[in-house]
């Protein structure tokens, strides 16, 4: 194996601005994509273009100027039809063009983990009209999560108490809904004890390994810190890793995957993955020997990885931003940064709106709970402001 590498990474926030860095630590060559100019990636790549991913031919003129070695997609809303056009090209897809066609929509990677694998999942069902909602919502009873098939971070989601909260939460799902489709899906809520990431790396030419367990708190359906190691039994942590490589065996190919599980009294229930870095594993910049940038690249280039180490109790929390803007200024990073074992990454977004992941704090401790409580005091110290 030669290097340097050629990769194309389709998704340019901050988990592809980790990446890259990884990428060009090693000497890659890094084209960064993304619908916008001045995405994270784009600051610390070799090249970038702005395009639609979601356009074939924006995809195939990128493509065809840069011949990657390797197209590394960092976000779901890419058109992965043509991905699989690539793959048949002899391009390699990270992890494979089908696992990224089978995780955009949340339909085909439940059934896959549900039905051809026997996986347990949550109680779910589709309904394409408010009225085939009421139907399933009765059916599966209350209270019940309502989600777009095509939405990520938590948009369009909503938890539905009863069965007059039902229209409301089709309108918000059809709103929050990437494309056009009027598909939504409607699952059992899982009254879960924790929920966990298990960072899952598969490699091609050697077997699967694990990062210590993610435990993670999430709002609005999008995550507001994690944490390492989520305290789980061994008994529960090893059911988590058979599953997770049941289901990315399927999937195929190499890479790192956030494979994600609930974890209740009694059982552990698949919930979904990301076949690429996820947000919750951001707590790896701080934790480990080789962050899961470094986990995925090596994976991808086929590098070994002799060993995972954990240095120390470690959690992430996000710094959100509360408004639109254009004008980014962080206040108050010197006060975070003046605690032991804390950083930051800021990441460099040219704008905010409401709730928009704009940074994260990192902490390492003696135990989780001050790992968390220290991260979680550096992310409440960051103010962002207008200049
Ligand atoms: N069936 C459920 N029961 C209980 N909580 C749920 C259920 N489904 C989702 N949640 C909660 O909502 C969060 C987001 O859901 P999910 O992971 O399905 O959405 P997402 O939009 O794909 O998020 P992301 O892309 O950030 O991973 C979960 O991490 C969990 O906290
Ligand atoms: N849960 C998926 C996730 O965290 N993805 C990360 O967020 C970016 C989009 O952020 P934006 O919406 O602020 O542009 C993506 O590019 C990726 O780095
Ligand atoms: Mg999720």
């Amino acid at each position: 194996m030669k290097l340097p590498k050629k990769l194309m990474l389709l998704g340019s926030g901050e988990l592809g601005k980790e990446f890259t860095i990884a990428a060009q630590r090693l000497g890659n060559h890094v084209v960064a994509v993304d619908r916008y100019p001045h995405a994270p990636a784009m600051q610390v790549a070799d090249e970038c273009e702005v395009i639609s991913m979601l356009s074939a031919e924006d995809l195939e003129r990128v493509v065809s100027k840069h011949q990657p070695d390797y197209i590394i997609p960092e976000i779901e809303a890419i058109r992965t039809e043509k991905l699989l056009e690539f793959e048949q090209r002899g391009i390699t897809v990270i992890p494979t063009a089908k696992a990224t066609d089978y995780t955009m929509n949340r339909d085909r990677i439940r059934e896959l983990a549900h039905q051809e694998l026997g996986v347990r999942t949550a109680k779910y069902a589709y309904a394409t009209t408010l009225a085939e909602l009421q139907v399933a919502a009765s059916e599966i009873g209350f209270p019940n999560v309502v989600k777009p098939v095509m939405s990520s971070s938590g948009k369009g989601q909503s938890v539905v108490a009863s069965a007059t909260e039902v229209e409301t939460a089709w309108n918000y799902a059809i709103d929050g809904s990437r494309g056009d489709t009027h598909k939504v899906i409607i699952e059992e809520f899982i009254n879960f004890e924790i929920e966990i990431t298990l960072l899952t790396i598969k490699q091609w030419n050697a077997p699967t390994i694990f990062c210590p367990p993610i435990g993670h708190r999430q709002e609005r359906g999008d995550y507001q810190e994690s944490w390492q190691p989520a305290q789980i039994k061994p008994d529960r942590l090893l059911a988590a890793q058979e599953i997770a490589t049941q289901v990315t065996d399927a999937l195929g190919g190499a890479g790192i995957f956030g494979v994600e599980f609930f974890i209740t009294a009694d059982e552990v229930i698949f919930s979904e993955l990301s076949p690429r870095p996820h947000d919750t594993g951001m707590v790896t910049l701080i934790s480990q020997n080789l962050n899961e940038f470094e986990l995925h690249l090596r994976a991808v280039l086929g590098l070994p990885i002799p060993n995972i180490v954990q240095y120390a109790p470690s959690a992430s929390a996000v710094i959100l931003a509360s408004k639109n803007s254009d004008s980014i200024y962080f206040n108050g990073v010197a006060e975070a940064l003046s605690v032991p074992d804390v950083d930051l990454r800021l990441f460099g977004k040219p704008d905010s709106r409401p709730y928009r992941r704009m940074g994260v704090a990192l902490a390492k401790a003696e135990t989780t709970e001050l790992a968390r409580a220290k991260a979680f005091e550096a992310a409440s110290k960051i103010e962002i402001v207008d200049r």
